[in-house]
């Protein structure tokens, strides 16, 4: 017996639940080629990234990259550091996302998507509940991103997560991060910046493993240089809090008191909660929906895009894969795009961007790595760092540590994907003096 109660249901074309960065450009791009399209938001318009994700920790990384460069500036000619408030930070940083929100509505409207407030569940018949209405999609769309994963242990619900900390109105003084992911590399750096005492802990051997090995190694010196104690191969066993400190132990025995503990383990897919019309849906091992090359999953009329889908939980592989679903269903058709040309930058101090394979795939492949002379003037830390591998002398893939780098990754994409040889690379030349002129030439 269905627990929803009965409504006539309304028809449409498309009805997409979630109203993130995929659902939205789903939505706006199905209801351009004419379908008729609900898309249904139990919170902001805007997602994860918008609301407590890229735009705030960019808005975030920015004024810690001023903090941490006047402070550079002070050693050489700066007399006075002008001071830094963090609560005027974050109030900024909500207007403008109060601002995108109200933005992302206007789109909406214009594109002629019905917007419905409230939380969406599929019923045994693929029929839609959601604010007291009923739904009957030609196709459904699941859009409904991830959430972060808590510490499974006790007292693990102390933790903050990457949400909480966006509404932090003040700095911690000892700042105790557990995960080496990208959130918990991005957090450390930023609150280092800030003047924070940071540490950070995470079960691995090393820090970003999405990330090229002798990149990571700079990451981790820049890291130590900001005053960062690193731990590997630890995880908490237990937090407790007396009202003014945390306490965390870990299973080495070690102990760690902090007065802002943050949880950085990973995300979990919201595909576990969504009502009993996708019981017995497939998933892959991280909770994602598993998809075909249209976007559907093992249920058929029903589709997945985002971090709800198994594909790159990034930002620009949600948005373009909801257009392309879009466009495979109700226009002209369009392939998935190329995850291996999807460019990624984890925003620490300077940031790490990499795109393709940075193994060699053959056995006459060559990674040529190139550490730039600021590490060397320095002798402590990498600020620059460059490495292209290639394979059958095609670029494959190219990893830079550079404070321009998310700014410069995207083209070595389009390299790639061209079949840029060693000697066209070698061909170009580059402005001096410069970064860019360590990527090219030789
Ligand atoms: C701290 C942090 C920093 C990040 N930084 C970057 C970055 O710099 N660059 C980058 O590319 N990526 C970044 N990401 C990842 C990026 O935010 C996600 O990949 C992206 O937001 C995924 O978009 P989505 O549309 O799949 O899901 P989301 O943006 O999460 O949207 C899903 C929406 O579905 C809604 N929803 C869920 N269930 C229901 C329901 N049952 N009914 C109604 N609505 C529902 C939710 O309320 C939410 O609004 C970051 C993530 C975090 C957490
Ligand atoms: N700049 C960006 O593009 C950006 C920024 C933030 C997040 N994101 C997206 O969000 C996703 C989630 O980020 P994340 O950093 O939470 O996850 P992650 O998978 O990148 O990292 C999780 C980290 O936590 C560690 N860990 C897991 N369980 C642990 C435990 N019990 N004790 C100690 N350490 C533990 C892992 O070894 C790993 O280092 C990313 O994969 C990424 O796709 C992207």
């Amino acid at each position: 017996m269905s627990h929803f109660t009965h409504h006539p249901a309304a028809s449409h074309d498309l009805v997409v639940i979630g109203g993130g960065s995929g659902g939205l450009a789903a939505a706006k791009a199905a209801a351009r080629l004419g379908a008729s399209v609900v898309l249904i938001e139990q919170a902001e318009l805007g997602g994860t990234c918008v609301n407590r994700g890229c735009t705030p920790k960019k808005l975030m990384w920015k004024a810690a990259s001023h903090q941490q460069g006047l402070r550079e500036m002070e050693s050489v000619s700066l007399t006075d550091v002008p001071s830094f408030d963090f609560a005027t930070l974050r109030r900024r940083s909500d207007a403008k996302i109060d601002k995108l929100n109200h933005h992302f509505e206007e789109e909406l409207e214009q594109a002629g998507v019905r917007l419905l407030r409230g939380r969406a569940e599929v019923g045994e018949a693929g029929q839609i509940h959601a604010g007291g209405e009923v739904f009957q999609p030609g196709k459904l769309l699941l859009a409904t991103g991830a959430r972060p994963r808590m510490l499974d242990i006790p007292g693990g619900e102390l933790a903050a997560t990457s949400d909480d900390v966006f509404g932090w109105d003040d700095l911690p003084a000892r700042l105790l991060i557990i995960g080496g992911g990208y959130i918990g590399c991005e957090f450390a750096s930023i609150f280092a910046a800030f003047g924070s005492e940071v540490h950070l802990m995470t079960d691995g051997e090393r820090l970003l493993d999405q990330f090229h090995a002798p990149a990571v190694d700079c990451v981790q010196a820049g890291l130590n240089k900001q005053g960062v104690n690193l731990g590997f191969g630890i995880k908490p066993t237990q937090i407790d809090f007396n009202g003014t400190m945390f306490k965390v132990s870990f299973d080495d025995g070690s102990i760690q008191y902090a007065d802002r503990v943050i949880a950085a383990i990973g995300r979990i897919p919201n595909t576990d909660q969504l009502g009993p019309g996708l019981q017995g849906i497939k998933c892959v091992k991280s909770g994602a929906l598993a998809i075909d090359t249209k976007f559907q999953t093992s249920i058929p009329g029903i589709y997945a895009i985002g971090d709800a889908a198994d594909r790159l939980p990034l930002t620009p592989v949600a948005t373009r894969d909801g257009a392309c679903f879009a466009a495979q269903h109700f226009g002209d058709n369009a392939d998935q795009i190329d995850l291996n040309l999807v460019a990624t930058s984890a925003y620490t101090l300077p940031p790490i961007s990499q795109v393709g394979r940075l193994e060699a795939d053959h056995d006459d492949g060559e990674t040529i790595s190139n550490l730039s002379s600021d590490v060397l003037d320095d002798g402590t830390a990498a600020h620059s760092f460059f490495a292209a591998a290639f394979s059958d002398n095609v670029l494959n893939g190219v990893a830079l540590i550079n404070h321009a780098g998310p700014d410069m990754i995207a083209p070595f994409a389009a390299l790639i994907a061209s079949g840029a040889t060693a000697e066209d690379i070698a061909a170009a030349t580059g402005i001096h003096p410069s970064f860019g002129e360590e990527t090219v030439g030789r």
